[in-house]
């Protein structure tokens, strides 16, 4: 079973133009859709399309438009409630596939609640595979949250722990890594993200454009202590890395509807295939084609696995 914790859910609110967006203009959007968001609320809902045994924790109270769409999805979720609305997060997508997100900070979480956050965490993981710590941190929260949490539910579970996955950015990805409290099991930094954990935020672009260096630089992470590093590359596929080797995989062209969510299918694809027993490149081969089936759909919409294509994935190994 995997645990998702998304501290900063939303309501994904994604419009569609029937042209450029133009600054300062009124636009009629052609479509507008709404889904419930957060980096774990997607992938609880990926693994849930799929029929994977999940449980999303977030807080937002028990009549949000947000729990009741993961209700109406069939999503296992357990909410702490905050007596305020969860925060809507807007998507604007023009014709040609280009994407611009407004994301708000989200509901503040004072002390106590994060730490009855944390308390439900480790009620949730007694049996769970996986813990996967995703997305912001809203108000109010230390940027070392992921590590607090990651050190209590090792703690608490002692040799049953699941193995646990982090999917952040900023900050709060920089103190889940630090080593203080463990590693994580797991990484997905994209190419932004992995420029500025290894201290070289300038390098990113070049990251972006090229396989072997992308893998080069999550080895360096690799030998900090985390298992496996998979870094997305946008069209480009993704690379993994682990201490038994290192693989890139591309998908074939799909036409993008948008890559919002595409990230957190990625991890999710990545997840179902480690749950099926499968090997390291085949669990990034996964990720690749649940990452493409997710752009080539509206909003943040999930595939489910068998509409996945893993057969036009090409996997290549790469040698460091
Ligand atoms: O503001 P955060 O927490 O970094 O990201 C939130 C978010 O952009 O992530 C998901 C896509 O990955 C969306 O569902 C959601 O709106």
């Amino acid at each position: 079973m995997i645990v998702t914790l998304t501290a900063n859910p939303s309501m994904d609110r994604t419009v569609e133009l029937p042209g450029e967006l133009k600054r300062g203009a009124v636009i009629r959007a052609e479509r507008a859709v709404q889904d419930p968001g957060g980096k774990g609320v997607n992938i609880a809902r990926a693994l849930k399309v799929s029929d994977f045994e999940t449980v999303a924790v977030l807080p937002g109270d028990d009549e949000d438009a947000v729990l009741t769409s993961l209700r109406e999805e069939g999503v296992a979720f357990t909410n702490m409630p905050i007596g305020s609305p969860i925060r809507s997060n807007i998507t604007v997508v023009e014709p040609d596939g280009t994407t611009t997100k407004l994301n708000a900070p989200g509901e503040p979480l004072n002390d106590v609640a994060q730490q009855q956050l944390t308390r439900l965490l480790i009620q949730e993981t007694q049996s769970a595979s996986w813990l996967v710590l995703a997305g912001s941190l809203p108000p109010g929260v230390q940027s070392d949250y992921y590590s607090v949490v990651s050190r209590a539910i090792r703690e608490a579970q002692g040799e049953n722990a699941p193995l646990i996955a982090v999917d952040t950015s900023g900050n709060a990805l920089r103190d889940a890594v630090n080593g203080q409290d463990g590693m994580p099991n797991l990484i997905k930094p994209n190419s932004e993200e992995l420029a500025e954990l290894v201290g070289r935020p300038d390098e990113w672009q070049e990251l972006e454009g090229s396989v072997e260096q992308t893998a080069r630089t999550a080895a360096e992470l690799v030998e900090r202590g985390i298992d496996a590093v998979l870094a997305t590359m946008g069209g480009e596929g993704a690379v993994l890395v682990t201490a038994g080797g290192a693989w890139h995989a591309k998908h074939a062209p799909v036409k993008v509807r948008s890559t919002v969510g595409a990230g957190d299918c990625s991890l999710a694809g990545y997840l179902i295939a480690h749950e099926q027993g499968k090997s390291p490149a085949e669990c990034l081969v996964q990720a690749v084609a649940h990452g493409s089936a997710a752009a080539s759909m509206p909003g943040t919409q999930v595939p489910v696995l068998s509409a996945t294509t893993p057969e036009a994935v090409t996997l290549t190994e790469i040698n460091l």
